[in-house]
């Protein structure tokens, strides 16, 4: 059995290319960096270390690399001969993946079993994002894929912080994962990975995640940098942050009962043990990481608007979303290019203009006048004039 799994960074060797390893997969690695996937060459193994409660350390071999810029048509037939393809790179870059997948889709011999597409994404539904782009690709039709190729979408959760310099390949991560998979795309045929949960109606599980992990995550890294803190976990310790990001998970955690079949013990029981993960010292996740892209961060579907605008159609005033939102408007990492692309438009919009530009709101949405005002503060900060 062969895997192609596209972006060998933190998630794909820590995570899905484990997975799919310890699942019996020969996992062929693609990515752009070039000393990266030279490192992947010339390995035969790396390391995974779990680190926190029950520490293991886990090795991954059986595997192989190319570079997806230079060795295009080597990995053309690679997916033309694969059980499986994964992306980890993030949701913008899936339009760029889309291409070679498409061509290695078409390049499948007639009567294989259909290849099996996964995006390991942190957004709603990435992997119909990845089928939409390779379904528009020149000489590519639904007549073309049906059959060839099917799409699940699925959920990742499992916390890898950017590694140490000089750690090589091997890559530090928490020891909790969850792998949750759409099952219905698969008819009877879902692939074996013994990791992973296949499930009916993935929509509940994927907004959990995203709106009590990410959107908890994301606020310790915002209040924490505000804070002038580095590390998600001494952000966690600070008790004014902690209480933010806890009222915050409260608000999500009132959208997640209400929308889904979690009862209040159970998502109260998720948040707790979210929370804990957040505090794991032995983990050196930074809010520079945790907080990257926040123009991504701050999208109409993503984990601070979406909740807070469905909260908000529900009548509700998502006030400590609202503060977390305050503080992604003010996360100025001079290192993050969404933090500059942010700053920019902030610096030259009117407030209504640059909300509407940021968060995908419509101006008469119920959640868009309280965006607008805090935008407005924000660019009264920026200029060092009060709102
Ligand atoms: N790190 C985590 O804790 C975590 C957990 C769950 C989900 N995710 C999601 O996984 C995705 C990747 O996150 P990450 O933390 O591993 O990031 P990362 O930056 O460590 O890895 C991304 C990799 O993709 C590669 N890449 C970029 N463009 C590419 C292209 N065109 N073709 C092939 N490879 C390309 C990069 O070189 C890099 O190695 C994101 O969507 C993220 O939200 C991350
Ligand atoms: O990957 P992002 O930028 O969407 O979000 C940053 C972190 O919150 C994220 O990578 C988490 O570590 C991960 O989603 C945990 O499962």
């Amino acid at each position: 059995m062969k895997a192609v799994h596209f972006g060998a960074g933190n998630i794909g060797r820590g995570f899905v290319g484990l997975l799919l390893h310890d699942a019996g997969y020969e996992v062929v690695f693609a990515d752009v960096a070039e000393e990266l996937i030279n490192r992947l060459k010339e390995a035969d193994s790396y390391a995974v270390h779990e680190v926190g409660e029950n520490p293991a350390v886990r090795t991954v071999d059986n595997f192989r690399a190319l570079n997806s810029n230079a060795q295009e048509a080597e990995l053309v037939q690679e997916i033309a001969t694969a059980d499986i393809v994964t992306t980890a790179v993030g949701p913008h870059i899936l339009k760029f993946v889309a291409p070679v997948i498409a061509k290695g889709i078409v390049a499948r011999e007639p009567g294989m079993a259909p290849l099996q597409v996964m995006a390991c994404e942190n957004a709603i539904n990435a992997t119909d994002i990845l089928a939409k782009e390779v379904a528009s690709q020149p000489g590519v039709t639904a007549a073309v894929l049906d059959g060839k190729a099917v799409f699940a979408n699925t959920a990742v959760d499992r916390i890898v912080p950017n590694q140490e310099a000089g750690q090589g390949l091997d890559v530090t991560v928490e020891t909790f994962y969850e792998w949750v998979i759409d099952r219905t795309a698969f008819g009877d045929a879902a692939p074996v990975i013994p990791g992973a949960t296949f499930v009916d109606d993935l929509s509940p599980y994927i907004e959990r995640k995203l709106f009590t992990v990410n959107t908890g995550h994301a606020s310790a890294a915002y209040f924490g940098f505000e804070a002038g803190l580095e590390k998600i976990s001494e952000a966690m310790a600070d008790q004014d942050v902690a209480e933010d990001v806890r009222a915050v998970l409260e608000e999500t955690k009132q959208l997640l009962v209400a929308k889904h079949e979690f009862s209040n013990d159970e998502q109260e029981a998720y948040v707790r043990k979210i929370l804990a993960r957040f505090t794991n010292p032995y983990l050196p996740d930074t809010v520079n990481r945790v907080g990257r892209a926040p123009l991504r961060k701050l999208g109409r579907h993503e984990r601070f608007i979406g909740p807070a605008a469905e909260l908000a159609e529900r009548g509700v005033v998502p006030e400590a979303l609202l503060g977390a939102i305050a503080s992604a408007l003010r996360f100025n990492d001079p290192a993050d290019a969404e933090a500059t692309e942010l700053a920019a438009i902030l610096g030259s919009e009117n407030p209504s203009d640059a909300t509407a530009r940021i968060t995908g709101l419509e101006p008469g949405h119920p959640l868009f006048d309280a965006v607008a005002t805090l935008v407005e503060e924000r660019q009264a900060e920026m200029a060092g004039t009060p709102a």
